[in-house]
């Protein structure tokens, strides 16, 4: 890993302003790219982004490839569905191309799923290895779930696998899709949203192996850290 940073926040509304800036100056900053590759995860993000990326402007969602960390094997029009819910959310009032965005094919068993997903991925990426995205934008659960990977689940072994299914996942719904560990850790840079760590919780297992790591955690979070931590001065951009 080449360096990880802990950032805390005084409000979820402020680290949410943060990490859309920072999504934003990446994907200029990317420009001499073929395109600037994004990884999304459901839960919380998806509001906090959605709130705020739409507001900047000079974006081209042309050149974007968004994918998702994991996904929930429902209808797209479920309200589980982490596509879905971005659709509504941040799709509709960005101006990116459907074809740019990869999405799991929920009318497969879980198992097919996974394997048609990672093999979107490899289609994109152009590659029969790891994808590496630019970005990963992680968030984690109450129990230290990162992706769907959770404390004591055999899929935090998986060594070779892009993506995988997952049919008992503790928090409901119980059938998803997940990258596993070795593609989270090959990303270029990877923000995790919230947070404490230990050894037992899936999200402390994030450790790109070339790429930046980022937490962005809110002050009741950051509570509970005993790690050295940052604290932006007013107007600091990460
Ligand atoms: O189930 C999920 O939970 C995690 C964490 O969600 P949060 O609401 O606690 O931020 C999320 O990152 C993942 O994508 C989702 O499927």
């Amino acid at each position: 890993m080449s360096g990880r940073r802990v950032v805390v926040f005084p409000s979820v509304a402020e680290l949410g302003c943060s990490l859309a800036q920072l999504v934003a100056s990446r994907a200029l900053g990317n420009s001499g790219g073929s395109h600037f590759s994004l990884g999304l995860s459901g839960g919380s993000l998806v509001s906090i982004l959605s709130k705020e990326l739409p507001a900047l402007p000079g974006l081209d969602y042309s050149r974007w490839l968004i994918g998702f960390c994991d996904e929930r094997l429902v209808p797209f029009t479920d309200p589980e569905s982490t596509y879905g819910l971005y659709k509504d959310q941040l799709f509709e009032k960005i101006n990116i191309p459907n074809e740019r965005i990869l999405t799991i094919d929920p009318s497969l068993p879980v198992e097919e799923c996974a394997e048609d997903y990672s093999a979107r991925l490899s289609k994109a990426f152009s590659t029969e290895q790891i994808p590496v995205f630019d970005m990963l934008l992680l968030g984690m659960g109450p129990d230290g779930h990162t992706c769907s990977l959770f404390p004591g689940h055999p899929l935090l072994q998986e060594t070779q696998k892009t993506v995988a299914p997952i049919s008992d996942s503790p928090k409901p719904p119980p059938q998803r899709v997940t990258m596993t560990l070795p593609t989270v850790n090959a990303a270029r840079c990877v923000h995790v949203l919230e947070g404490g760590e230990g050894p037992a919780l899936p999200a402390a297992l994030v450790s790109p192996s070339q790429g930046e790591l980022l937490w962005l955690v809110d002050e009741p979070a950051a509570a509970s850290l005993t790690i050295p931590v940052e604290r932006l001065s007013p107007g600091h951009k990460l």
